[in-house]
């Protein structure tokens, strides 16, 4: 049994309360890993020494964020969107592995779905979407395939008046390429920062264990992702395609990133302009996602994001210090 929290600052790292231990399931989408916790009324533990002790990857579990399932009604985040969509009974509050909020996740979000219904505690009728409440809005899962299909709702530019003007906002330097590259700012519920590279071998040889330099760095910081468009971009199935990687804030790099793969995707197809398609695959170093754009009910431009999820393990922590 792990005795990570004993390593952890006492002051800091709250036992889980119930003498039964925290129960946890592993899973993961396309390599990015999360520790998920079925906690109805949020009374799991958040503290960031906590979590970041739980998500280390030689001294504790190791994942790439924490999720808590809360029921909406016990979190004040939760009760706000349920006043307009009274669905969303779970609540994804989620942590990255550091311990920093997070407004979204779409891996997780998928991976979450996954779990609720494996746990039970929602269902999902054929043809039906499970709401599912997040900082970043309602989002809604439908399946798709052999797992999952979210609609992540709008992207947005986060300097839209230099967006607008240029095509990019923002410089980025990253380990491993000599000079600054330009890049767009897109936020998908949490911020992203876009940058284009022209060949594989450099998004080879970028080093991503450190994080990029980004001026102007958004508000709340940001995600980076490196894109190579494919060469031709579109395929003969009309489908446009892109390799990813990707430096997550709170984290480092990861296998995958959901909201980043939908970033990459909004970036490069404005990048590409009129008569870029609606349908993308974005391979990572943990698979393949699909990003799909598509009207909204509410007129603006959504996105969908698909992939699989997939649970690993049950386990029950134990206080052992
Ligand atoms: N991997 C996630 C994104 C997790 C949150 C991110 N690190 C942030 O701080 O915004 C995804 O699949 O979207």
């Amino acid at each position: 049994m792990t005795d990570f929290l004993a390593e952890a600052p006492s002051s800091a790292a709250p036992r889980p309360s119930d003498s039964a231990g925290l129960s946890f399931t592993k899973g993961h989408g396309t390599g990015n890993d999360f520790i998920l916790t079925l906690d109805p009324e949020g009374a799991a533990p958040t503290d960031a020494s906590f979590v970041a002790a739980l998500c280390d990857r030689n001294r504790g579990l190791g994942a790439d964020g924490y999720i808590r399932a809360v029921r909406s009604a016990a979190l004040p985040e939760g009760r706000a969107l349920l006043q307009t969509d009274p669905e969303a009974e779970w609540f994804m509050d989620y942590r990255n592995g550091d311990g920093s909020v997070s407004e979204m996740c779409g891996n997780g979000v998928r991976v979450f779905a996954h779990f609720l219904l494996a746990k039970r505690v929602a269902a999902l009728p054929d043809g039906g979407a499970l709401a599912i409440g997040t900082r970043a809005g309602v989002k809604r899962v439908t399946r798709s395939g052999n797992g999952y299909a979210v609609d992540m709702g709008p992207w947005e530019f986060i300097f839209p008046d230099a967006a607008v003007a240029r095509g990019m906002d923002a410089l980025v330097g990253i380990g491993g390429l000599d000079v600054d590259r330009p890049a767009l700012s897109i936020s998908m519920g949490n911020p992203h920062t876009v940058v284009a590279l022209a060949e594989h071998a450099e998004l080879d040889r970028t080093e991503l264990y450190r994080a990029p330099a980004v001026r102007p760095v958004p508000p709340a910081g940001t995600n980076v992702e490196l894109v190579v468009p494919s060469d031709p971009l579109v395929g003969d199935d009309g489908v446009g395609r892109l390799r990813m990687r990707v430096h997550e804030r709170g984290v480092g790099e990861t296998q995958s990133c959901g909201t980043g793969a939908c970033a990459a995707a909004a970036a490069t197809r404005y990048w590409a302009g009129e008569g870029a398609p609606a349908q993308w695959l974005v391979s990572v170093p943990g698979g393949v996602v699909g990003v799909t754009f598509f009207d909204g009910p509410e007129g603006r431009e959504h996105v969908q994001l698909s992939g699989p999820a997939v649970l690993v393990a049950d386990g029950v922590l134990l206080p052992t210090g």
